[in-house]
């Protein structure tokens, strides 16, 4: 399993230039340096203003390194760490994104992770516009050993979910993870079959779904967070995926989600593994991308 030092390899390499001797003043930060290193691994314009503010007028004494860390644990913002609910029902949770980001691997290493707290889970498949729409997902509950429920190419995707979530209350499952076909952001009529699936599954179950999670693909860097807002406006998303961090450059861009859309990150995807998904940890993070670089 890839770890958050290699999985943020391809962002630290260009972090790591800041810690460099050239770029270090007795040791400390180079602002401008610093600037710019920030800027290229996608943090975003604002939030390295306020950095180079802050330390350009800190008191001459005080750690450079130690005023940036504290600065982007801020930005992070703090917890709250998931646990899976109890005591209800069914507990569904609803992924959503673009194509490609990453959304079926997510539900299934989600049901991996319920199925191991002794938890029963089940997929659900809704991608109904493709023809082998969840066809990967079925492969990946038989893996996973847990319940599936799909739809047929054309067939109505707000129908499958209710039905997934009715089978869910007839089979006991604790856990009902809806994976949702990718689509694109701008794209009005797929985007208007979100809320729509919403209110189906909240017909069979109130309160369903109780998490709409988005699954975003870290190498698109700032973009992801564009893409999010606009689904925040279809459908409040109350958690953020973030997956491919390992290969990305871009990691930079987590630092302005919280700021951005008020939404914490929950968990990231670092590898293809079906145990690469992590919670996320704000300290982890922070220290694998910063934390002894100049050591190296
Ligand atoms: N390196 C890496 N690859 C990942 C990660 N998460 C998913 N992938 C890969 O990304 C590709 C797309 O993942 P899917 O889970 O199929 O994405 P999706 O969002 O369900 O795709 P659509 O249903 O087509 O929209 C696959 O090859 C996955 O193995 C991750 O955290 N790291």
């Amino acid at each position: 399993m890839a770890g958050w030092l290699g999985a943020l390899s391809k962002t630290r390499s260009i972090i790591k230039q800041a810690f460099s001797p050239s770029a270090t003043e007795a040791g400390e930060l180079n602002v401008e340096e610093l600037e710019e290193i920030l800027l290229r691994s996608d943090v975003s314009a604002r939030l390295v203003m306020d950095i180079v503010d802050e330390l350009e007028s800190a008191p001459r004494k005080a750690s450079r390194k130690e005023l940036l860390r504290g600065m982007l644990l801020d930005a992070l913002g703090e917890g709250p760490e998931f646990a899976w609910p109890t005591g209800q029902n069914a507990y569904v949770l609803m992924l959503l994104g673009v194509n490609g980001s990453g959304k079926t691997t997510t539900a299934a290493k989600l049901a991996k992770k319920a199925k191991g707290q002794g938890l029963k889970p089940m997929l659900c498949g809704s991608d109904t516009f493709r023809a082998a729409g969840s066809s990967q997902l079925k492969l990946w509950s038989e893996k996973v050993g847990c319940d599936f429920v799909g739809g047929e190419m054309g067939s109505d995707a707000a129908g499958v979910a209710f039905n997934a979530v009715e089978a869910a209350l007839a089979k006991d499952c604790d856990v009902v993870l809806v994976d949702t076909a990718g689509r694109m952001h701008t794209k009005t009529p797929l985007m208007d079959e979100l809320p729509k699936m919403c209110r189906a599954m909240n017909k069979r179950l109130e309160g369903a779904p109780h998490d709409v999670w988005m699954v975003l693909d870290a190498s698109l860097g700032q973009n992801a967070i564009i893409q999010a807002k606009q689904f925040n406006e279809v459908v409040p998303l109350t958690g953020i995926v973030v997956t491919k961090l390992d290969g990305s450059s871009k990691a930079g861009f987590l630092f302005s989600v919280r700021s951005e859309l008020n939404v914490p990150i929950l968990f990231t995807g670092l590898g293809e593994g079906e145990d690469d998904l992590v919670p996320f940890s704000r300290e982890e993070f922070v220290d694998a991308l910063f934390g002894d670089a100049n050591e190296e």
